[in-house]
Parts: C-alpha cells; structure tokens; sequence
C-alpha cells in the first residue's frame, strides 16, 4: 500500500509591502497587503528513500507543460522534518512572477508531510516551518502569513505567530498578466532596493478594494520597480480608468473592474483569478 497525502495552498499577489528585519526568521517578514488567489499549487507526497521535489507546470486543462526537479526551499522542509519523501507541486500560475508560489509550494508541501508522516504539527506549526523556510531562502517576506487564509489581506506584523492580520472578503475578480520573472532573492536581497521599497511604503491598512489598488499604484510608482514593459500595460489600464497595479515581485499587472480583462489581454495571456475564501488547507490522504 502507497500513502499519498495531497495539500492545497492558494497564490498570493503582493501589492505593497516592506521589510521587517528581526533576529531570528520567526520575527523577520514584512507588512504590507495583498491578495490571495483561487489558483495556486496542489502538491502529492509521498514517502520515498530520499527526498525529491518535482515542479510541474500545466496549463488551463491541467496538461503538463514543463517540468523540473529540485526545489531548495522545499527541501529544507524535509531536512528540517527529518522525514524523505517524493513532493510533487502542480501549479498554472508562473513561478517567480509574484503570485507568491513560493510560500503556497512550502505551505501546501509542510501540509502534505505533516499528514503523510502524522507529525501532528497542526495548522500554526505548519505555517511557522513554511515562513522559515521561505525567509532562510529569502525567497519571500510575507506571503506566508497572508496565504493562512484568504481574502484581500493586510499584515500589520512581520510573520505568522502574532502578527495582526486583517482579511476583506470580494467576489470581485482579479486579471493577472505576466511578462517574467523577477526573482525575489534579487530584490529583498538588496539594501538599496529596500531603501526605496521602505520609503514608498504606504503606512495604513486599505478600508476597501478600491483603496487596495491605489495604495499598491503609489508603492508601485514610488518603488522604482515598474519596468517598460509593465509601464505600457499600467498606461493602458489607466486609459481605460481600470485600476491596476504591478505584481510585487514580479514582471506582471493586476488589474479589476469593467474592461480589465479586455485592457490587459492587449499585452499576453491573462489569468482570471478569484480573490481565495480561504488559505492553504489538506485535500485528502490516500491509500493505494
Ligand atoms: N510551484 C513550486 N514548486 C516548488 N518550488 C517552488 C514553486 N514555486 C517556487 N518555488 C521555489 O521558490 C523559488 C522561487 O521563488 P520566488 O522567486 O519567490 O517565486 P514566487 O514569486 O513564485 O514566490 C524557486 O526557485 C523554487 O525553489
Ligand atoms: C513581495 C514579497 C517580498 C515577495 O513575493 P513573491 O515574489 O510573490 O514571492 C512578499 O513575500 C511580501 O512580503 O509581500
């Protein structure tokens, strides 16, 4: 009999957010707001005699269109887990185009294990290995503590253990557009990068979807982040009156509203996206 255990956990969109550097990764992370979206990544695990992480990229009907093996982040897990096993992620959305894939891979994976090997680390442990092993990485700040549920969310504290974290419910939807990674070690590796992050960083938590947006534009402008490429689809957007903004970290727009869709599909591919009703979460164990 083969155990699989599979795990959910959705993406999340960062639209503004600002370094909290603390002594230990616990107490390091960010503030910021974000949404969490419907699409993420499915992972199956199951045990093996060593670890081994495969990536899968498909497309909208679920067909395979790439793949790649090793994932440090993820693998870390398994060390600091001492526990083997084969992950498989599964995801649409692309990696490293600020849809905070990172931490859903490492949330949807400490899930997966944690009922794979019965470690009873629970909903809190989980988290807190998974924001670990994203800030060890430095492939990720906040995208932890905001994908434990769902929602238009803002974190008013760094990490998963205590931070205040308030989530606004919207069946709005959200167009994403993306031209390429921009990879976030890059960036939250850099102190002068942070410098200008930290400076346009907006203070306040936004009362609606509507102040999320235009908080995000004033980071995004300020930040010194927006690229040619990402400039030309803000422009078309803000022509069109859609409120839109850039993808943090990654070379991509987010945009909602009447004619979003229509703006953004000028520029490539676009993703619907729902905002998630809820965080990462176990699907099913199963014996086979
Ligand atoms: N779907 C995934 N499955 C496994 N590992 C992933 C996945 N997405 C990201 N990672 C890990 O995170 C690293 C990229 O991190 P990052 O640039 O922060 O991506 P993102 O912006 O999507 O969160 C990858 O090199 C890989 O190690
Ligand atoms: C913006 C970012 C630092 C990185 O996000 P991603 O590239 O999606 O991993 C995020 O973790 C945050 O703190 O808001």
């Amino acid at each position: 009999m083969v155990r699989t255990a599979v795990a959910f956990c959705p993406g999340h969109i960062s639209g503004y957010f600002k370094k909290v550097a603390g002594e230990t990764p616990e107490t390091t992370g960010s503030l910021g707001a974000g949404i969490v979206v419907d699409e993420g990544v499915r992972v199956t695990a199951s045990a093996a005699d060593r670890p081994c992480v495969v990536i899968r990229q498909v497309d909208g009907r679920g067909r395979t269109l790439s793949e790649s093996t090793g994932a440090p982040p993820v693998e870390y897990l398994m060390t600091e887990l001492g526990v083997a096993a084969r992950v498989e992620t599964t995801c649409h959305l692309p990696i490293g185009s600020g849809f905070g894939l990172s931490a859903a891979a490492l949330l949807a994976s400490a899930t997966a294990l944690d009922a794979l090997f019965d470690l009873g680390l629970g909903r809190e442990g989980v988290a807190a290995l998974a924001h670990r092993a994203e800030v060890v990485h430095n492939t990720g700040l906040g995208d932890v503590a905001a994908c434990q549920g769902g929602g238009v969310v803002c974190r008013e504290g760094p990490g998963t253990a205590g931070a205040r974290i308030t989530r606004v419910m919207t069946d709005e939807t959200v167009h994403a557009l993306s031209f390429g990674p921009l990879p976030t070690p890059e960036v939250i590796g850099s102190p002068e990068q942070l410098a200008r992050v930290a400076a346009a960083f907006p203070p306040e938590c936004p009362r609606d979807f509507a102040e999320f947006f235009s908080f995000s534009r004033a980071f995004a402008e300020k930040s010194g982040l927006v690229r040619p490429e990402v400039r030309a689809a803000l422009d078309a957007c803000d022509e069109a009156g859609v409120p839109a903004s850039m993808t943090m970290l990654g070379l991509g727009v987010f945009a909602a509203g009447e004619g979003a869709g229509e703006v953004l599909a000028g520029f490539g591919d676009v993703y619907p996206l729902s905002v998630a009703e809820e965080g990462f979460r176990l699907v099913e164990v199963r014996e086979s």
